[in-house]
């Protein structure tokens, strides 16, 4: 399956233009991470893709048709996990999974309810009321249904939002093993999510993509623009984009990131998380 973005903008009825002019191209198999703070346009552009919005300029094709006319084939291969997902409180997991099959069309329900069910270890809960659940658990039911029936195109919009950090490396591991032979979309604010599983990122800020690239090539952009140093005096950040501030026994170690370093900065290797500030930092200081 391949996803064709092609000049692609976005802009609401109020007036405010989330997206601008998106080029990206996704081919199956491939884990994506979807990365950029709050308001970057990430859900606007999965909305896209799931064709609950319309774009306002540009083109989508799914496999070289484009989107208007392959809505059908890409729902019928879609799982999505839209970001604010409502739930059927009164029904059982099983029941509510039961009524995503059927709407799917699934011809063994059972059996595909089974199996994502255990993929998101709710066997416990199989039978619990949704409303009985905790918001971790909820979630898990939100990822359950997007892995029902196996579709190819999975999309999960803030997946490991309200899981604690034992069950958001399972869904890694989970999202990374799917990845193997699907195509598979998340989008996050937690760098964890996507350093250790993901072979794309792409980093999205005010609508537009300022990165697409491996993890590595976006550690590699930041080498020589992060730094250590003690913090003397608070004139000493000044310029600077401090990415961490821990108090030791011998003073403030200051970690950050910066166009060009200060004399007084020790070069460090970059992590990812310093990398996708500097890119964040570069933006907001044009
Ligand atoms: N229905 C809407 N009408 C008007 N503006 C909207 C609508 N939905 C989103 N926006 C605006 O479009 C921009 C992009 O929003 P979007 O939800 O796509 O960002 P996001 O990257 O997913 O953010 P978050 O991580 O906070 O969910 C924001 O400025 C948001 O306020």
């Amino acid at each position: 399956m391949e996803l064709k973005i092609q000049n692609v903008s976005m802009t609401y009825p109020s007036g405010k233009q989330a997206l601008k002019g998106l080029n990206l191209d996704l081919k199956s198999p491939s884990l994506i991470g979807l990365l950029g703070p709050n308001g970057a346009g990430k859900s606007t552009l999965m909305k896209l893709l799931v064709a609950a919005l319309q774009p306002t300029g540009g083109t989508i094709l799914v496999d070289g048709t484009p989107l208007a006319k392959a809505e059908g084939k890409l729902k019928a291969s879609l799982g999505y996990l839209p970001q604010d997902f409502g739930l059927f409180d009164e029904l059982t997991v099983t029941q509510f999974l039961d009524y995503m099959a059927a709407l799917k069309g699934l011809k063994n329900p059972k059996a595909a309810i089974r199996e994502v069910v255990a993929a998101v270890n709710l066997e416990e809960k199989a039978r619990a009321k949704i409303r009985t659940l905790s918001g971790g658990q909820r979630q898990r039911v939100g990822i359950a249904q997007a892995l029902l029936g196996d579709p190819p195109f999975l999309i999960f919009d803030e997946p490991t939002v309200g899981l604690d950090p034992e069950e958001r490396i399972h869904f890694r591991n989970l999202f990374s093993r799917t990845a193997e032979e699907h195509l598979v979309l998340l989008s996050t604010h937690i760098i964890e999510d996507v350093q250790s599983v993901c072979d794309q990122i792409v980093v999205i800020h005010h609508g537009t993509i300022l990165f697409t690239g491996t993890p590595e090539q976006l550690i590699q952009s930041a080498a020589g623009h992060v730094g250590v140093f003690w913090e003397k005096d608070e004139t000493l950040e000044q310029g600077l984009h401090i990415t961490a501030r821990v108090n030791t026994s011998q003073g403030i170690r200051c970690r950050a990131v910066a166009d060009k370093l200060p004399p007084y900065a020790q070069s460090e290797e970059p992590s990812l998380e310093d990398a996708y500030l500097y890119l964040i930092s570069r933006e907001a200081d044009q």
